[in-house]
């Protein structure tokens, strides 16, 4: 049975006014694979932006460009007004962006809270490393860091863990950390790609609480295949099928769209029922140990 969708009133007058992602006629080509084809997708200020569709239907590619990490064919990024030649990965903190990666993606060698700390290097005056590493100059960069950190950790309700190493914590928790890391720079947008995987159901509806808590003071992208998590907390889905956009709207317009319903036929998920079965085609196997990707 589905939930009630979360309260979608009006933005808080605090909220970055400018923070709009506009990807504009993005087109990405694998070799010969088409994998987006003008595919145009706004983040409006403040909002959850929910982008859905079958296995396949270039989800990934898009978020990946949205990140830097795949640079498109053709297509226009603007960001806050700005237009941007590309998006690098390395500049998303520094313009207000964070992300977190299907996976978890922390650092194995670190505690909970120094992972954390990664996060935050944009807002230390002398640099993330000599923070870290507690060079004297930057002890008071380092306490504001950790104190950030702490803060972003009981956000998110792992404060418990903090002096832990990410690979002795079960997934969902080092979910929540990865999460925090993305926090901790009190980004103006945040990309998830794919948050609930691998979450109970009791998790997963903490996280759509959390997600539009978060949507009171930054704007959202959501990757996400749990049909229930997407059309509770979205405010704007936008749908893809084989590299095509299909439809943009209210996730009562999505529900209610044909187009959506036949291009999700043969797969799992029930768009108009918005229920998504579990132990899908889709992997949700937890990984057991952590990954050495970047922040
Ligand atoms: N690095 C790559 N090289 C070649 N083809 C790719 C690459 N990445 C994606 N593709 C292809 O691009 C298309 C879109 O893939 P993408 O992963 O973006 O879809 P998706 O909607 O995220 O799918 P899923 O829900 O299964 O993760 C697919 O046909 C895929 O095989």
């Amino acid at each position: 049975m589905a939930e009630a969708p979360l309260d979608r009133t009006t933005p808080p007058p605090d909220r970055a006014p400018t923070a709009r992602l506009e990807m504009t006629d993005i087109s990405v080509a694998f070799g010969g694979v088409t994998a987006l084809e003008a595919v145009s997708l706004t983040v409006e200020p403040g909002q959850v932006h929910g982008l859905i569709g079958p296995n396949g239907a270039g989800k990934t590619t898009m978020f990946n460009v949205a990140c830097g990490l795949v640079r498109p064919s053709s297509g226009r990024i603007a960001w806050k007004g700005s237009e941007l030649r590309r998006l690098r990965p390395a500049q998303l903190t520094r313009l207000g962006i964070a992300r977190t990666l299907q996976g978890v993606g922390l650092f194995a060698g670190m505690t909970v809270l120094e992972n954390v700390m990664v996060g935050a290097h944009r807002h230390a005056r002398s640099g993330f490393l000599s923070a870290l590493f507690a060079i004297p100059t930057a002890d008071k960069d380092e306490e504001r860091l950790r104190e950030r950190a702490m803060t972003a950790l009981a956000e998110l309700d792992a404060t418990a863990y903090a002096e832990r190493y990410p690979g002795s914590l079960p997934y969902p928790v080092q979910k929540r950390v990865a999460l925090a890391r993305a926090l901790v720079a009190e980004p103006d947008l945040l990309l998830l790609d794919e948050p609930a995987s691998g979450l109970s159901e009791d998790e997963m509806h903490e996280l759509g609480e959390l997600i539009r808590t978060l949507s009171a003071r930054m704007s959202v992208l959501l990757v996400e295949h749990h049909m229930d998590l997407v059309m509770r907390v979205c405010d704007r889905i936008t749908v893809l099928d084989s590299g095509k956009p299909i439809a943009v709207g209210t996730p009562e317009e999505i529900r209610a769209n044909p187009a959506v319903t036949e291009a999700y036929l043969g797969d799992d998920v029930d768009v108009a029922a918005h229920t998504t079965e579990f132990g899908s085609t889709r992997s949700e196997t937890a990984p057991t140990g952590t990954e050495g990707a970047s922040a």
